[in-house]
């Protein structure tokens, strides 16, 4: 992956700070507090990823500067400093040196991490490495040529508790990216379809194609009337490809095949089976998914923050924004919200079609009062990336994105849809009284961000996530049932682009421009982060 310089990358990137420069940032080791250098450049990957800080440690070592992985620092953005964490003066002498001149090829970034590695994990830690010392890859193993970075989160992920700033600042240079490169590539289809063809086309230089999936049969509104709705709001501003799902053919092959076709905004529109079955087909695809939710429960856009009524959702459409959030694999399969074994499965087989037709959401209330009555324990055995654990419970959920609703996903404060890892909420009551207690209890958990306290519900999150019962149970996965445990699941980071509401800031909440006298003074800088 080729890395940037920030200011190549985006010239204007201080505007996506606030004003503010991370750059000249000084810089101290977390140890022993001394100062050490500072900040001369940040590098990004092409998608706006921050990846390192060039970090001059002329007061440290003589005339060295260093690529500095974003994950072994700490920030006190409000007092401009960064903290190293895990590298002392030794082992910075023994890593690459790096100057603008250098060519920061994949090979580099390998020999990079290698070094990191050696020194975290205390290799020939105190006998400095000569720069030609590091270890070098062979050709052969050259893996590293599309090396995702998500294989090695200590060093490049930015965690919510210590890059708080920094990170959402990470996500406005991406999605201001996103946007630019968008408008250059409509851009560039005008010029080309006008130059194809001797016809001179007057078309709005904004007009943009989306493939709308609309399913014609979901949720109890009137799906007519719906597509009418849609139409009328998002047509002016899309050229839009309008295609049914049939009972044949569903969202996920006609999501496939629109991606296979260059489709450059996908959008869906039905319940959370056609929404996730959408999803699935664009993970990794990065081209953006606009959600209009018109179905039972409507989980999968509540779960996203998207608006669900439909001209909320189509507004949503309209702006444009988009937010880059992590989908997941389950036994090979792509996932966006969640899996649950036991008690949510056998729910989602309860409610069948026709009661949902006669009860709408009713219809899972019903469905989950029968189940409680069903309670078994199951003996169950999770891997995870870093241990085995083994328990018997009687609802499992792996959430990688879930709404409020989702009781049995709530176990963790909060589920960060952003953050690399599933969130695993484990629930064994013993008999039906606690069962409610404790689906009350996680309610509570959802909605007042505390994380859940019953001796009966316990969580956990991690990167990659293996689950076997005994005996074997249902799983459903984003609403569909999908066969029995084991499961195996992995997170896959930023695997999918979702047109966003804006972010309150973002949107026009205030406009002070052209007022005479105009002093505007920040009062409430952001703090560490
Ligand atoms: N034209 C169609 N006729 C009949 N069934 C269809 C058609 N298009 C899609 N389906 C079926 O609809 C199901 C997906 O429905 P979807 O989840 O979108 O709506 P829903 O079931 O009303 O929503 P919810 O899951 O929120 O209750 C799939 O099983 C799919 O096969």
């Amino acid at each position: 992956m080729p890395l940037k310089r920030i200011k190549d990358f985006a010239p204007n990137y201080i505007e996506s700070f606030d004003g503010k420069d991370f750059i000249g940032f000084n810089v101290y080791t977390k140890k022993t507090g001394k100062k050490v250098g500072y900040i001369k450049d940040i590098l990004v990957d092409e998608m706006g990823y921050f990846r390192y800080f060039v970090v001059d440690f002329g007061l440290w070592v003589f005339n060295k500067q260093v690529m500095l992985p974003v994950g072994y620092t700490r920030i006190d953005y409000e007092a401009r400093k960064v903290f190293v964490i895990g590298v002392d003066r030794k082992q910075v002498e023994s890593l690459p040196a790096y100057n603008e001149q250098i060519d920061v090829d994949s090979e580099y970034e390998e020999n990079l991490r290698e070094a990191y590695f050696n020194i975290t994990s205390g290799i020939d830690s105190a006998v400095p490495l000569l720069e030609n010392q590091v270890p070098q890859i062979k050709q052969a193993d050259a893996g590293y040529v599309n090396y995702d970075y998500a294989q090695a989160a200590e060093l490049y992920e930015l965690s919510d508790r210590h890059h708080r700033v920094i990170k959402e600042y990470q996500y406005r240079l991406i999605a201001k990216h996103q946007l630019v490169t968008e408008n250059e590539r409509v851009e560039q289809l005008i010029v080309a379809s006008s130059t194809s063809s001797n016809q001179v086309t007057y078309k709005n230089k904004l007009t943009r194609s989306a493939c709308l999936i609309f399913n014609p049969v979901a949720g109890q509104s009137d799906s007519k009337q719906d597509l009418v709705t849609i139409k009328s709001i998002l047509e002016p501003e899309f050229d839009l490809d309008i295609r049914m799902t049939t009972p044949n053919k569903d969202a996920d092959e006609i999501a496939k095949e629109a991606v296979e076709q260059g489709a450059q905004i996908i959008i869906a529109s039905g319940g959370d089976g056609t929404l996730s079955a959408a999803a699935e087909a664009v993970v990794g695809t990065r081209i953006p998914l606009g959600v209009i939710s018109r179905g039972t429960a409507n989980a999968f856009a509540t779960a996203l923050g998207i608006p669900v009524t439909i001209p909320a959702a189509c507004q949503t459409i309209l702006g444009g924004k988009t937010r880059i959030v992590d989908a997941a694999y389950c036994n090979g399969r792509p996932m966006v919200l969640l899996a649950g074994i036991g008690f949510e499965a056998e729910t989602v087989k309860r409610a069948h079609r026709d009661v949902k037709n006669r009860f709408g959401m009713l219809a899972y209330v019903l469905a989950g009062i029968h189940e409680l009555r069903n309670l078994e324990f199951f003996e169950t055995r999770i891997e995870t990336e870093d241990k085995v654990i083994s328990l018997n419970a009687a609802a499992i959920t792996v959430a990688n994105a879930a709404p409020p609703t989702s009781v049995l996903a709530q176990g963790p404060a909060a589920l960060l849809v952003d953050d690399g890892l599933l969130d695993v909420t484990i629930v064994a009551p013993t008999n039906t009284i606690s069962a409610i207690a404790a689906a009350y209890n996680l309610l509570q958990s959802a909605y007042s961000g505390e994380v859940a306290n019953r001796p009966d519900t316990g969580f956990l999150r991690a990167r990659s996530i293996k689950i076997s019962t005994n005996p074997a149970q249902r799983v459903v996965v984003d609403g569909e049932l999908m066969g029995k445990t084991p499961i195996d699941v992995e997170c896959v980071p930023g695997g999918l682009t979702i047109i966003v509401p804006s972010l309150p800031g973002e949107c026009t909440q205030e406009k002070l421009d052209g007022l005479p006298n105009l002093r505007v003074e920040p009062k409430n800088p952001p703090t560490v982060g």
